[in-house]
């Protein structure tokens, strides 16, 4: 028996690889707007010495003094690291959500109880995987890019230790559980609203998927941005800690900047969550129905 064609016959292995396809097509269509949202995050020596930037002024001086691919950099780990990580996350959310639902007929999509669940689950259990992800992207991103993603992780591990490489989960964990269950839920619910019954048939337009995944990715970053924020903090301190954990990184920030501070970078976030989630979830409703045609 071949691998392949057998994991692509059962439903879970079609999840997994349409979730890979969806999280590829959300890194390639989102990692622009991703650096600026980073930049704009850091406190304010690490803007690139321009001070408080709105979105646009910042776009304009690092493609001025970096070049527009300074906006790629720090793409290939995300690319291979984010393609398997949505393909997990999306394989353990229909897991969970199928298992969180009480109906026993397999026709019936899961409620949105149990959506919203399993959400949540997927969100805590991906942390895992995405929290060493992201600390290596966003010091990419920051501009660090001398050694490469697997050179950084190398680097961050020998001498930061396994605590260093996994810097910030507790913070990636309180962001992901809560927006992850959002996600879901608002995926689903404004999928069935812009096409009544299609979470049963499967045959909403391309438009519904774009809005919905649109949508609910919007609304994901809109309900947790502030602990983003205070993620992407703790994330980016290199060697000397500037802050001595989540609560210190709050109120300094806070203290010093004003609480504002807590949605700096917002509108380039929703502009590339809508982006983002709209190809991820085209993607895999396509890549889910171009399976299941072939099989
Ligand atoms: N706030 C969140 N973490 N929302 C869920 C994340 C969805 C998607 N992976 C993204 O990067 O936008």
């Amino acid at each position: 028996m071949e691998f392949w064609p057998e994991f692509l016959a059962s439903s879970w292995g079609r999840e997994f690889v349409a979730g890979g396809v969806g999280g590829m097509a959300g890194v390639i269509s989102g990692h622009p707007l991703d650096t600026l949202r980073i930049r704009l995050q850091q406190p304010p020596p690490s803007t690139g010495g321009i001070g408080r930037a709105s979105a646009v002024r910042l776009l304009r001086s690092i493609v001025a003094a970096e070049g527009p691919s300074a906006l790629y950099r720090g793409m290939g780990a995300p690319l291979a690291s984010v393609t398997f990580q949505n393909a997990m996350a999306f394989q353990v959310y229909a897991i969970l959500s199928r298992s969180f639902d009480s109906s026993d007929d397999p026709t019936e999509p899961p409620s949105y109880k149990s959506v919203a669940l399993g959400g949540v689950g997927t969100g805590a259990l991906q942390s895992l995987m995405l929290s060493p992800v992201e600390l290596v992207k966003i010091r990419l991103q920051l501009g660090g890019d001398r050694l490469g993603p697997l050179g950084t992780a190398k680097h961050i591990l020998k001498h930061e230790g396994l605590r260093g490489i996994y810097r910030g989960l507790s913070i990636t964990i309180l962001r992901d559980a809560p927006s992850h269950g959002v996600y879901f839920w608002t995926y689903e619910f404004s999928r069935e609203k812009l096409h009544p019954g299609c979470r049963k048939t499967g045959q909403e337009s391309l438009g519904t998927m774009l809005v919905a995944g649109g949508l609910a990715g919007v609304a994901s970053w809109v309900c947790c941005y502030p602990l983003d924020v205070v993620k992407s903090r703790i994330q980016a301190q290199v060697g000397f800690k500037r802050y001595n954990g989540i609560v210190d990184c709050f109120q300094r920030s806070v203290r010093e900047e004003g609480v504002s501070v807590l949605w700096r970078g917002l509108g380039t976030a929703v502009a590339r969550a809508f982006v983002v989630n709209g190809a991820i979830f085209s993607a895999y409703e396509l890549a889910l129905r171009f399976l299941a045609n072939g099989n």
